[in-house]
């Protein structure tokens, strides 16, 4: 069979170096065996026939880790986060631990030499892209997997230093905190300690507060790492679940609300298990760390429920029971709250009035300035509506911009638009997100605080407030006025799109209010019921630009 590299995937690089610029052995951008910066590379092929056939490699992490006979976490959650996430996952068992929902009943450790021989059969053969470490029981097994790793450079290492199970018990001791220092942490481009672990790794500090993990970050940074995650899931007297991410100039607060279970066995594993899966596909950190986030937290809502064991703390449902099966294992488009700034939402009864196809109303919107798009079609024929969105799809995406589907989750599942927008008396949001899965973009409308509240919980990405202004295109709305958007505004956790009514001159005044988190306006008849898309968008756009220049200055 004859392999040739496929051109057109030649570009696709990954945004990160293989280890941190600290690294006294490693160089960056090692690389000794196979073309792995393609991401996703297909080869063409020829089979004996001369038939091409295309073959796609899918992204690749090793679990460096010790198995859980009862698999909530360790290398059995590590494989099922993984493949949820749409990665193959191969493995290297360096502890087997006896182990169920109560705690660790016993751990038999794998020689130094066995666990070298697991990493050379993996390292050399199968194109590893990202190595994730969990249990690292022994100072032997930290020392083997660093020489593997500089003979065996990968695109990223995500190191989650286990040293306690949850249920207290001792993975890994005191001894090998300091080949974990000076060695290992060093190489590492993320490391997702909790903070007993943080605590352990300098020294023994006590982290009681946000600004205590903030520091510990510093100083875990100060190691070598290129980036930490401490994730405060621990710390006393805090309602939301609240994570510090420092890439050693930024710190990101990331909170989420706690999702009330005690299913929560084997998080930790899962969360970095799905960070090394984002990094693989090949996102950036941050992103990666987003995405990861929010898959373990439905995981959890999925599993929150579930009995296995008599223990204190439960598996949870990492594959989601299953139901989300249509998840791509693509890289998705990243919601940026600056996509809101001028948002067209399309009305097909108006693109026929003015005698113009849906796909040449959204090319035209785009090209005019639209920096996002929402099909709403409120009596179309299904089929009819997935085959326009299928193309609109194709258009919004060669722009660059996303595509977002009003109200139908089946219509955008199966055209793989980047998101739906919602309403009240829709499906509720929380729903929407377990069907859609993490990446994709949810918009629900908001008329007042408790719903703006509400839509945060339940994991959207932004909120639409209107009507601002009357109008004609939605039956019985209800206005709630610029004082109405105001409010919605100040009690909005989640980016604001202000809708209703809104035109070229008008959108100054809702600009002009002010609120930080208002990104800009969503319209439909005052672009699409118009002679000429192009320019009426045009129109809007240099409006809204003018408006946003005077509340800066
Ligand atoms: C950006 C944006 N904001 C609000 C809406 C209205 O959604 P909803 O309340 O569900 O009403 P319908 O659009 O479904 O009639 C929206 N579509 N977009
Ligand atoms: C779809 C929609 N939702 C609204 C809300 O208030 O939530 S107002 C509205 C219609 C917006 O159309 P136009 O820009 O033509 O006024
Ligand atoms: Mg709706």
């Amino acid at each position: 069979m004859a392999f040739c590299s496929c051109n057109q995937f030649l570009s696709s690089t990954y945004p990160f170096p293989i280890f941190n610029k600290n690294s006294k052995s490693v160089p960056k951008f090692l690389n000794s065996r196979v073309p792995q910066s393609l991401q996703f590379q297909a080869y063409m092929s020829m089979d004996q026939c001369g038939v091409p056939l295309t073959k796609i490699k899918i992204p690749h992490i090793l679990t460096v880790a010790g198995s859980d006979s009862g698999a909530g976490a360790g290398i059995q959650a590590d494989i099922k986060a993984c493949a949820a996430r749409g990665v193959y996952c191969s493995s290297v068992i360096t502890a087997v631990t006896a182990q169920n929902t109560v705690g660790v009943q016993g751990v038999d450790i794998v020689s130094e030499a066995f666990v070298s021989q697991q990493l050379n059969s993996v390292l050399s053969d199968m194109q590893v892209d990202v190595v994730k470490t969990g249990m690292l029981p022994s100072l032997g097994i930290v020392n083997v997997l660093c020489q593997s790793l500089r003979h065996f450079p990968v695109r990223a290492l995500v190191v989650d230093p286990v040293m306690v199970s949850t249920s207290g018990d001792i993975l890994a001791g005191p001894s090998i905190l300091s080949v974990f220092r000076e060695e290992l942490l060093p190489m590492a481009d993320i490391i997702t300690p909790n903070i007993k672990e943080a605590s352990a790794l300098l020294g023994g500090v006590q982290l009681e507060t946000i600004a205590d993990m903030c520091s510990a970050a510093k100083q875990l940074h100060a190691m070598g790492p290129r980036s930490v995650l401490v994730k405060g899931g621990d710390l006393p007297d805090s309602l939301d679940a609240v994570d510090i991410f420092f890439d050693g100039k930024q710190y990101h607060e990331l909170r989420s609300s706690r999702v009330k279970t005690h299913n929560t066995h084997g998080t930790g594993c899962t969360l970095a298990s799905a960070i090394a899966a984002e990094l693989a596909k090949g996102s950036p950190m941050l992103r990666a760390i987003k995405v990861a986030k929010r898959y373990v937290e439905t995981a959890l809502e999925y599993g929150k429920d579930i009995v296995i064991g008599n223990g204190p703390q439960g598996p949870f449902d990492h594959l989601l029971r299953l139901k989300r099966g249509l998840y791509s294992s693509t890289k998705q488009m990243e919601f940026n709250p600056s996509d809101l700034f001028l948002y067209a939402v399309t009305d097909s009864v108006m693109n026929e009035r003015w005698g113009r196809t849906m796909t040449d109303a959204v090319k035209a919107a785009i090209e005019g300035g639209a920096t996002i798009i929402q099909l709403r079609e409120k009596d179309a024929d299904t089929r009819e509506f997935l085959e326009t969105a299928k193309a609109c799809v194709e258009i919004c995406h060669f722009y660059g911009k996303p595509l977002l589907i009003n109200d139908r989750i089946d219509v955008a599942l199966a055209c793989d638009a980047d998101g739906v927008h919602v309403g009240q008396s829709d499906m509720p949001a929380h729903l929407v997100r377990t069907l859609l899965g993490p990446e994709k973009i949810i918009g629900v409308s908001c008329k007042t605080p408790e719903q703006a509240k509400q839509a945060w919980i339940d994991g959207a990405d932004y909120i639409g407030c209107g009507g601002v202004y009357p109008t004609n295109t939605k039956a019985n709305n209800v206005t709630v006025g610029l004082e109405g958007l105001r409010t919605v505004c100040l009690a909005s956790n989640l980016p604001v799109v202000a809708i209703g009514g809104i035109n070229a001159s008008n959108a100054r005044s809702v600009i002009e209010l002010g609120m930080p988190n208002l990104e800009g306006v969503a319209v439909v008849s005052a672009l699409f019921d118009r002679e000429n898309i192009l320019s009426e968008t045009r129109n809007l756009h240099a409006s809204l630009i003018q408006a946003v220049s005077k509340v800066k200055s």
